[in-house]
């Protein structure tokens, strides 16, 4: 399976929520989809999953546009925060109509997870609470083992136990069952260990994509006395700053070898890693005043 995007643009009458998105997906492994809000994600995942059509440029699912294509369709889940309350339907209902549409589906798995996120399969499923129907959701979503799964922040309204469960599940799942996996969220320093690699979106536009071991690896926060951090940073993409009296840090962005860290460590700074959310605060940190760095 792959997905591919040629210069893939989305307007909604004046405004463009895609602009010009060039890029791949062709690994089986689990992709962040970052993006502040209204960054264009689900825009995305919609096109990619047959829901939308783009207005010029291309996306193809093995090399066919996806958009009323019922092969492509059968081979793409996208489980998105989805209102059930007007479904009247119970649990086993739904997911006896899934198994038949779904080759890959896996119905004693269903019923695992049903039971591990305590559902009562018989209830309608508007009769469920919030979390329940989210964690129905997610089900839906690892049972079917689509070559691309798509998770819109689809456990918005789950615990923090349920989601915790959702993460081990999805792991052990991928693991015997790879698959293009793409999850899009805001609980960024929750799920950062699940991601092989990440997207971010910037107002319409591909920020970068890139493997998280290697994305991680570009940031660093320098901390030591104001004059030997700006001696040390000068020649660096410097993505934010803070004070503390005459201490300084500044986070770093982009290649850092290991000299220039020693270097930096032998003239009394601390160096530190940064964490994806905090590179994903910086990187998409906007202009205005209330938002500096400083
Ligand atoms: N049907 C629509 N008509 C007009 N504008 C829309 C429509 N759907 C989305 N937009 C706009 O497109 C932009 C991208 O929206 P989208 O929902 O894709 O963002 P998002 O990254 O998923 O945001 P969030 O994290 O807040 O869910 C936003 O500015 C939004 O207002």
């Amino acid at each position: 399976m792959k997905v591919e995007s040629r210069n893939l643009h989305l307007r909604f009458g004046n405004f463009t929520a895609l602009n010009d998105l060039t890029f791949e997906l062709s690994d089986e492994k689990i992709y962040g989809l970052l993006g502040r809000n209204g960054a264009g994600k689900t825009t995305l995942l919609s096109i990619m999953a047959a829901f939308r059509e783009s207005s010029s440029g291309s996306i193809a699912i093995n090399g066919e546009e996806p958009f009323e294509n019922a092969k492509i369709m059968q081979q793409i889940a996208f489980m998105y925060d989805k209102d059930y309350s007007d479904e009247s339907e119970n649990a086993k209902s739904i997911l006896e109509f899934a198994e038949r549409y779904r080759p890959n589906f896996d119905m004693d798995y269903a019923d695992y997870l049903i039971d591990r996120f305590k559902l009562d399969k018989k209830k309608s499923i508007s009769k469920f609470s919030k979390g329940m129907q989210s964690a129905f959701n997610v089900i839906m979503g690892l049972v079917a083992r689509t070559p691309i799964t798509i998770f819109d922040e689809a456990y918005l309204g789950m615990d923090a136990p349920s989601r915790n469960i959702f993460y081990e599940e999805l792991l052990e799942d991928q693991q015997n069952h790879p698959r293009i996996m793409i999850l899009s969220t805001h609980f960024v320093s929750e799920m950062d260990y699940l991601f092989d690699e990440v997207v971010i979106l910037h107002e319409g536009n591909m920020l970068l994509q890139e493997e998280t071991d290697a994305l991680l690896a570009k940031g660093a926060t320098m901390t030591g006395h104001a004059d030997i951090v700006d001696d040390v940073v000068q020649s660096k993409q410097q993505i934010n700053v803070q004070y503390l009296g005459q201490t300084k840090a500044v986070t770093v962005y982009g290649e850092l070898s290991d000299e220039e860290t020693k270097m930096a460590v032998k003239q009394g700074l601390e160096v530190t890693p940064v964490s994806l959310q905090d590179l994903f605060i910086h990187l998409t940190k906007g202009t205005d005043e209330d938002e500096s760095s400083v």
